[in-house]
């Protein structure tokens, strides 16, 4: 049986991404175009699954002022709905995006603000699902929710028989370390933080490698330099050919559920890290995330360079 994904996004946001051709600080700037898309880092990833075919549902919390837009949104997209809605609204998360050098420039809010107590409730709709789904805790954590209640959560995520996945960063990544997921997907920064010191790329390797002694997949995303796979005691790099750049946002989800999809159909490394690399170079040719044209897509697949290490 193909094992269902399910991803959490504690702190979800409707991502505001506007064009300019350059943004200057401390002056007045002129916006070319806007677009509100809902996102958070698990409703990408779901998106993304979706998209490829997979079955999938988004859990997690939603302020309740958004709700019916981000139902409507997974709804539209084949994404089942799993989010506790509580009081209040969800962030709006600012991505700046300069025409001229494709640089991104983001402001993200706070978002909403919880008690420990609500992550029961989500951990009841995780319980729900089969024993052995693939379940993707991902991005930031809400104000209110303790790294000990947070710690609770993945560990009765894991005890229940679930993959484990999680993407998130600084103290949160952390915890999530302490409850050995079996999946985590730093980007060079995150690992940067993790080390609280600057790394080089080949550091930034031998850094992924221990950690994948204690973590079945680690993902190393390292922007256009690609992204390296280990699992298995294998390690790829698979290196994307140069497209068009439009936003990087949510490049990193997308390669995230491109690679659950892989692990949820039992590719083998090389093809999961393929597919995942694609779905990446989806989401940079677009202002938000999606599977827009499945030719597209394998093109983009039959173009990734994988070079494999012993590790
Ligand atoms: O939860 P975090 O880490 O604050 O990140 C949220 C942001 O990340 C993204 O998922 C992109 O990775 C955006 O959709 C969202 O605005």
């Amino acid at each position: 049986m193909i094992p269902p994904v399910m991803t959490i996004t504690l702190n979800p946001a409707l991502d505001q991404t506007v064009m300019l051709n350059q943004l200057t600080t401390g002056a007045l700037n002129l916006v070319e175009s806007q677009c509100d898309i809902p996102g958070g880092k698990g409703i990408n990833v779901a998106r993304v699954v979706s998209d490829l075919g997979g079955a999938v549902s988004a859990g997690g919390l939603l302020g309740n002022n958004h709700r019916l837009l981000f139902e409507d949104y997974l709804s539209r997209h084949g994404v089942a709905l799993r989010q506790i809605c509580v009081e209040g609204s969800v962030r709006t998360n600012v991505k700046v995006v300069e025409q001229s050098t494709g640089q991104v420039t983001e402001l993200n809010l706070p978002g909403l603000c919880v008690s420990d107590d609500v992550l029961q409730a989500v951990l009841d709709s995780v319980l729900r699902q089969p024993s052995g789904s693939l379940v993707a805790v991902c991005g930031s954590l809400p104000k209110g929710v303790s790294q000990q209640a947070f710690g609770e959560f993945l560990l009765a995520i894991r005890n229940a028989g679930h993959f484990l996945a999680v993407d998130t960063r600084g103290e949160a990544l952390r915890t999530a370390l302490s409850v050995k997921p079996h999946l985590i997907k730093p980007n060079l920064q995150e690992l940067q933080e993790l080390e609280g010191q600057k790394l080089t790329a080949s550091q930034a390797l031998d850094n992924a490698t221990e950690l994948s002694q204690s973590v079945d997949h680690v993902i190393l995303s390292m922007g256009d330099s690609g992204a390296w796979f280990l699992a298995g005691g294998d390690c790829l790099h698979a290196q994307p050919d140069s497209v068009n750049i439009v936003s990087t946002v949510g490049a990193g989800d997308s390669l995230l559920g491109g690679y659950l999809f892989g692990l949820s159909h039992n590719f083998p490394l090389h093809q999961m890290a393929e597919l995942a690399t694609a779905c990446a170079m989806e989401a940079v040719m677009q202002a938000g995330v999606g599977i827009q044209c499945p030719d597209q897509l394998e093109r983009l697949r039959k173009n990734v360079i994988i070079t494999s290490r012993r590790t």
